[in-house]
């Protein structure tokens, strides 16, 4: 992990000098749109990589979903869902590299995790993320569609172009559009994703 550029004392370092903007404080509109429309909680196993302050697993957690992971490699992420919610599960809460997890998973959710990761690791990620999921299952959430940020450190933007062609040998497009309820900062620069495992 700490051969990476941006490794767990680059990420530490970030949060201890509140250079943390990606943080809304707050589950974000697009994907508390999609986890109500899941329906009522079932024994789906979900995971939430580089998590940072995981406002998504809280409000999973908080909504009844009994299997929910999040990962990330700065501790600081992971304390802060523990000092918010006491009874998350502690065994849920992985300090983890997210390349080296085990899956499996039915749900992977994606938010600012992609464009924090080097640009050369993209390829490694989607790859992950199909070893990471049950056939069937599903990376869902948002990728920024265009260029973001300094350009020599996170977050690193892209195009559709790029990103399909990272994906598409292990999944199906279910859904890869505009997001139409972005938080306004974001708003018509992120892609919604729904991408579903292949069966092979
Ligand atoms: C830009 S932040 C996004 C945090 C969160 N998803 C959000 O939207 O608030 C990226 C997070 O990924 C974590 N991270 C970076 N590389 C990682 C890796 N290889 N494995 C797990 N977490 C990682 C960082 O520590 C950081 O918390």
């Amino acid at each position: 992990m700490d051969s990476q550029p941006f490794d767990a004392v680059y990420w530490t370092s970030r949060y201890h000098a509140g250079r943390d903007g990606w943080d809304v404080g707050t589950i974000t509109e697009p994907l508390r749109a999609y986890f109500a429309q899941l329906g009522a909680p079932d024994q789906r196993r979900i995971l939430i990589p580089g998590a940072g302050r995981a406002y998504e697993a809280e409000w999973l957690h908080r909504h009844g979903w009994p299997h929910v992971f999040v990962a990330d490699i700065a501790p600081e992420a992971l304390e802060a869902l523990q000092a918010r919610v006491p009874d998350f599960p502690a065994e849920h809460l992985l300090l983890a590299d997210f390349f080296a997890l085990q899956g499996p998973f039915d749900l992977i959710v994606e938010q600012t995790f992609f464009c924090a990761l080097d640009p050369g690791q993209r390829p490694a990620y989607a790859r992950q993320c199909a070893q990471l999921l049950r056939p069937g299952g599903k990376l869902v959430g948002l990728l920024f569609d265009g260029p973001v940020g300094p350009g020599n450190e996170p977050p690193f933007g892209g195009s559709r172009e790029e990103y399909r062609a990272y994906f598409a040998p292990y999944f199906d497009f279910v859904h890869f559009d505009t997001a139409h309820n972005s938080i306004k900062p974001r708003a018509g620069r992120e892609l919604f994703i729904c991408l579903q495992r292949k069966a092979s």
